[in-house]
């Protein structure tokens, strides 16, 4: 079974926005950039959209494709695509999928607590950085 995910790279101010899944959760603990599975017949993008409303309470736009990937996390595989985010700031409110949020510049990210379908995101992103720098 091979699960088709989107996950939001939400950034404010150089940070990433980064919620814990909860306890219960399948890869329960594991800190990710937030999203979920495409429903059919929609877009990624408003997957994306739906899936911050349900999940966060706020509304987003999303910008540009970063880059994806695939896991196998040995009961499932996991395609997992990372969208660049903007948001005008509102307050975040968790839902039930997530028991903690929080925002982190890329290099601060704690890459053993993060879902490892969501490292080579992480590679990207700071990739992009490192090029927007030079
Ligand atoms: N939303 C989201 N899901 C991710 C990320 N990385 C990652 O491995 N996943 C996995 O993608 C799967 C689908 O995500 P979901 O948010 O719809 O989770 P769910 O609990 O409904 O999924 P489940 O049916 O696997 O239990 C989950 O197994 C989740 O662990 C990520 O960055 N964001």
């Amino acid at each position: 079974m091979t699960l088709e995910v989107v996950a939001a790279l939400l950034c404010d101010q150089g940070r990433i926005l980064l919620a814990r899944r909860h306890p219960n959760a399948s890869q329960g603990g594991y800190w990710e950039f937030p999203g979920g599975k495409i429903d059919p017949g929609e877009s990624p993008q408003q997957a994306l959209e739906r899936e911050i409303a349900e999940e966060l309470s706020v509304s987003i736009q999303v910008r540009h494709y970063l880059a994806s990937s695939l896991h196998h996390y040995g009961d499932k595989q996991v395609n997992l695509h990372g969208y660049l985010c903007h948001w005008q700031p509102q307050p975040i409110q968790l839902t039930g999928s997530h028991d903690q949020y929080q925002w982190l510049r890329p290099e601060q990210i704690d890459r053993t607590t993060l879902a490892p379908a969501d490292l080579p995101l992480l590679d990207a992103l700071l990739q992009k950085h490192r090029n927007a720098s030079l």
